[in-house]
């Protein structure tokens, strides 16, 4: 069997070393496949922790004991490290670029985090894997999909040869392929990259039998909901025209959530591309 996943894990890597901190990946090749490693391990801890772990490796004083903990701070110890040194490093290529008219410019985002480095420590690393393990998997799901509906395949390598046409590739250009956000939100809607997620209630919400009481814990099953046979037309198969503008302009609100909803909704939704 073929295993796609490692491929786009260190693809995603390139990309994010590329675009978020302008850095090329050759500079970096054997630190950046120990880090790719690290990050793996750190996301797998995050998902399964709370869910599947047994209930004494959850307790605080005896998880700092255990092997898999030491091995999770070398691994935030490590990603951290890495951060800290390809951001400096990016800083002071702009810093050459501009020759010496760094004063000028507005700081750079990532002076900020690294400002404040030692206080976000856990949160950056974390979330920064969780990122880059989101749009990995969203990645493979599409290849998945594009090597099992062919027609799909040809329709979007049409799109792309008619968008770009030997032209760079920028963020406008991408844009405009709307073939490509068809295809780019069915897979989601198949395969929401996060099933499920959780909302604590705040006050009593009362339903047509029942009353959730304030402080419950609300799970919603994004994964379910998108694939409601109610909503949703042959809700198993793959058919990237229902998200084409005019059969979405029917679609009841809340039926496609793949980034979540609500004040605390996915903050990269605008820039997965
Ligand atoms: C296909 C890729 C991605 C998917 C499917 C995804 C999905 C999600 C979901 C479902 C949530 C929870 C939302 C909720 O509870 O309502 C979330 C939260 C979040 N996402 Fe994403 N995400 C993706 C990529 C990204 C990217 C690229 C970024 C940053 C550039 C990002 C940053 C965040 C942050 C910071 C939160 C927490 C927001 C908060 O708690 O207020 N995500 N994401």
């Amino acid at each position: 069997m073929f295993e796609l996943k490692p491929y786009m894990v260190q693809y995603v890597f390139d990309t994010f070393l590329v675009t978020m901190m302008g850095i090329q990946r050759s500079e970096h090749k054997r630190e950046d496949d120990e880090i790719v490693y690290w990050q793996e391990k750190l996301v797998k801890d995050a998902l399964y922790s709370k869910t599947i772990k047994p209930w004494w490796l959850q307790l605080e004083w005896i998880l700092p004991l255990t092997e898999n903990r030491k091995q999770l701070r070398i691994a935030r110890e490590n990603i951290l490290d890495f951060t800290y040194n390809i951001t400096r490093k990016a800083i002071s290529h702009t810093a050459l670029q501009d020759n010496n008219k760094i004063s000028q410019r507005p700081k750079p985002t990532f002076n900020n985090y690294w400002n404040c480095v030692e206080e976000l420590r856990n949160n950056v690393t974390s979330k920064s894997c969780e990122i880059q393990n989101n749009i990995t998997e969203a990645t493979t799901f599409i290849i998945l999909m594009l090597a099992m509906h062919t027609e799909v395949q040809e329709k979007l390598r049409e799109e792309i040869s008619v968008t770009f046409n030997n032209k760079k590739v920028d963020a406008q250009h991408l844009l405009s392929m709307r073939y490509f956000h068809m295809v780019y939100q069915e897979t989601l809607r198949l395969f929401p990259i996060v099933p499920i997620i959780s909302r604590q209630l705040i006050g009593d919400i009362k339903l047509e039998s029942c009353t959730l009481p304030d402080g419950c814990y609300v799970m919603i099953p994004i994964l379910a909901i998108h694939r409601n046979p109610a909503y949703w037309y042959k809700p198993l198969e793959f058919i990237p025209e229902r998200f084409s503008p005019e059969n979405s302009s029917s679609r009841i609100r809340y039926t496609f959530i793949p980034f979540g909803t609500g004040l605390r909704d996915c903050l990269g939704k605008y820039s997965i591309i």
